[in-house]
Formats: C-alpha cells, sequence, structure tokens
C-alpha cells in the first residue's frame, strides 16, 4: 500500500482548458491539502488496482451545489428585513418572479425600493399559513426576526412539502445560500457548509480577485460561438463532433482573444468546423474583410510610387 500525502500551496489556476475542473485551487492563506491512499496488488506481473481506486473518492458531509432554474417561476419570501432584501436580490438576479409578505412598518429602505419599483410583488401583513396555498411556490424563503413563527412556517412548508429555508436556522433549511461572485454568466457561489458564513464570504472575495477581469465577457463569446455553432451543426448525431471542436476552440485561445472575437471572426471561425480544425487567433483576424483589403493594398504591384513622364 502506498500511501502518499500531498500538501501544496498554488495560485489559483485560470486557464479555459482547466476551469471547469478548477473549483477552488487554495494559495496563501488558505492551504488545500489533498491526500492520495493508492493500494496495488501484483498479479501475475501486472499491477491491479480495485476499481474503487480509480474513481474520486467519496467526502461525505457537503452539499449539493446546482445552479437552479428559477427563472419566471414564483418564489415566497417572508419578512422585509436586511436578509430578505439579499434574498429578494439573488432571486431577480435569477429572474424569479418573487413575492414578498410583511407588514409595510417592517420593510427596510432597499425593500420598499424593489416594491416601488414593482420588481417584488408585496403583500401588507404578517404571514398567514393559508399564503402556502397560494400559488405553486418554487421555493419559500424565511427571514423574519421571529424564532417560533420561523419553526412554525418550515413545519408548514413540510407539511405541504414545499422547499425551504429559514434564515440562521441549518437544521430547518433544505438548502443553504452561499456567497457569490457574479461577473455576467459566470456565477461562483462558496459555501462553507454551515461552518463559517463569513469566512466564505472572504473566500468569494479572495477568488473574485484572481479571477482574470474579462472572465464574464470571454465566456459570454464562448456563448455565443456555441449558439452558432448549434445553427450550422444541429444535428443531435453531430454531438461528439461538436464538443469536440468546442473544446479545441475554448483551448486554443487566450481570455483576451475570446473577448476580441467579432461577430465577423466567428462567421469565419464556424467555416473550420467542417474540416474539424481550428486556426490561430492571428491567422482568424487576418480573415477579416479589413485585413485583407489592407493585404491588397500592401501587395507590390510593381511601380516605385513615382512616376516619370508627361
Ligand atoms: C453566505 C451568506 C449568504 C446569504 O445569507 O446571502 C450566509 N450567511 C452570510 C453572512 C452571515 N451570516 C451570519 C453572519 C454573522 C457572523 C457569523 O455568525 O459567522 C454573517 C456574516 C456577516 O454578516 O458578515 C450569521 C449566521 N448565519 C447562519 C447562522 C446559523 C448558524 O451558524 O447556526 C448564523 C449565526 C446566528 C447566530 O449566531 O445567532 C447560517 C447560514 N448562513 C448562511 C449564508 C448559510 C451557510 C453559508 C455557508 O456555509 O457559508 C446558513 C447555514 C443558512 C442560510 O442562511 O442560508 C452570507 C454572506 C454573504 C456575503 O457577504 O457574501
Ligand atoms: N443568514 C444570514 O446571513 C443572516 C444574517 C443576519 C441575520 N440573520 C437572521 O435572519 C433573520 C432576519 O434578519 P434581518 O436582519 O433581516 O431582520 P430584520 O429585523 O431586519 O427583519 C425582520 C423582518 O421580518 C418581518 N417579520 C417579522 N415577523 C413577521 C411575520 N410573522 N410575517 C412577515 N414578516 C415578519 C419584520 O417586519 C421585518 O421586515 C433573523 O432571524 C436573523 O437572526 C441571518
Amino acid at each position: 500500500m502506498v500511501t502518499l500525502e500531498w500538501r501544496f500551496r498554488s495560485r489559483l489556476l485560470f486557464h479555459p482548458s482547466r476551469h471547469r475542473h478548477v473549483f477552488f485551487s487554495a494559495a496563501n492563506p488558505f492551504r488545500a491539502s489533498i491526500t492520495i491512499v493508492a493500494t496495488a496488488k501484483t498479479h501475475g506481473g501486472m499491477a491491479e488496482s480495485r476499481p474503487q481506486e480509480k474513481y474520486p473518492a467519496i467526502q461525505g458531509g457537503g452539499s449539493l451545489m446546482i445552479a437552479w432554474q428559477v427563472k419566471g417561476k414564483p418564489v415566497l419570501v417572508i419578512g422585509g428585513g436586511e436578509v430578505a432584501a439579499g434574498r429578494i436580490v439573488h432571486l431577480l438576479n435569477a429572474d424569479a418572479v418573487v413575492t414578498v409578505i410583511c407588514p409595510s412598518s417592517g420593510l427596510n429602505a432597499e425593500v420598499s425600493y424593489r416594491v416601488a419599483q414593482k420588481q417584488v410583488t408585496h403583500v401588507d401583513r404578517i404571514f398567514l399559513p393559508s399564503d402556502l396555498d397560494d400559488k405553486d411556490w418554487s421555493m419559500v424563503l424565511v427571514a423574519i426576526d421571529d424564532p417560533a413563527a420561523s419553526t412554525q412556517i418550515w413545519k408548514l412548508c413540510k407539511q405541504k412539502r414545499l422547499v425551504a429555508n429559514i434564515a440562521d436556522v441549518p437544521p430547518e433549511c433544505d438548502f443553504y445560500f452561499g456567497s457569490v461572485h457574479r461577473d455576467g454568466p459566470l456565477q461562483i457561489m462558496v459555501s462553507t457548509n454551515g461552518k463559517g458564513p463569513r469566512l466564505a464570504s472572504m473566500i468569494r472575495r479572495f477568488i473574485a480577485k484572481q479571477l482574470p477581469s474579462n472572465a464574464g465577457r470571454a465566456i459570454e463569446a464562448i456563448g455565443e460561438l456555441r449558439v452558432k455553432l448549434r445553427q450550422v451543426a444541429p444535428k443531435p448525431e453531430e454531438g461528439p463532433k461538436r464538443m469536440s471542436w468546442m473544446k479545441d476552440v475554448s483551448d486554443r485561445y487566450s481570455w483576451e482573444e475570446m473577448c476580441e472575437m467579432t461577430d465577423e471572426d466567428m462567421t469565419n471561425l464556424l467555416t473550420f468546423y467542417e474540416p474539424n480544425r481550428v486556426p490561430s487567433f492571428h491567422d482568424l483576424r487576418g480573415m477579416r474583410a479589413s485585413a485583407i483589403e489592407a493585404a491588397k493594398a500592401d501587395v507590390f504591384d510593381g511601380s516605385f510610387g513615382f512616376s516619370v513622364g508627361a
């Protein structure tokens, strides 16, 4: 049995080819420690490992981190204070249809603003159990300063099989919130699984500082290209080729190059899909109409720039 313990300090690696695999690679002051345990049995001269060792080791006790789609769906927020205000921002950023139940006298300035702007529907009173039957709520978020009422609402939600989060009461949460960094289509959520919310916020800011400033724009550009590619190659059976070509494209260009990509570049780039090639960005730029025009003008036409006679 070989036991190998590897402790490392590394900078956050952010390269398009790697970002899918890197959620968080720690750097000072956060250190990560990876323990790799491998066993090998020699059998007939061949090293053989047990199947479970080939696959990721299970580390229970975490949360399932998913990107929940609440666009256009009704979500109920109970309470209108500071915590509710934060929840509402997250919900509106995800295009949810939000109803806030809270007496007007309890609304803080931010929630009052959301109500006045008609970004949320406001019900001006305290919560009633019948509110849970009002709509087909996707989730219920409780952020009130009344622990007994919170627990009652939690119990009602469970009776009605509604998914709920009671702020600050981990045992009464189907899911926790986390600290979120947002840059256009990029969202990074840090969870400490209830251990240290303030540290989650610190780590989120730490990660955000390491990111390329144009990560959001580059992702946006790649997103556009993926949509165009599906128009060029819509068939489901093209899936493997599409995916392999998109992987090559994502790996080939730098963040700056992805941001620089124009509509014309994308159209030109898509002509390389059929032969399954990916040109360098330099070559792609050379295919722009303006570059071709400039190249034509530069071509030596046999004259010496002056004329004799007349
Ligand atoms: C990330 C964030 C998202 C958000 O709320 O949007 C969030 N809490 C934030 C801040 C924060 N919350 C608290 C403090 C005071 C300092 C402190 O106590 O540490 C600060 C810091 C501050 O205010 O600066 C108090 C607190 N919170 C919880 C308890 C109960 C307990 O631990 O038992 C207590 C103690 C109450 C008491 O002692 O009485 C519980 C939860 N808070 C969570 C999320 C979930 C786990 C997230 C995770 O695992 O990381 C979870 C489990 C459930 C939930 O609410 O979803 C947001 C940072 C956003 C940002 O800035 O980016
Ligand atoms: N998870 C977190 O990040 C975090 C951070 C701080 C506080 N909290 C907790 O979240 C809860 C709310 O905190 P806050 O700072 O927003 O408090 P707050 O006092 O600012 O707001 C509470 C709101 O609840 C409303 N309310 C009270 N009873 C109600 C009822 N029965 N029906 C409808 N509305 C009702 C009040 O009118 C008020 O708008 C508290 O329990 C607090 O301990 C959580």
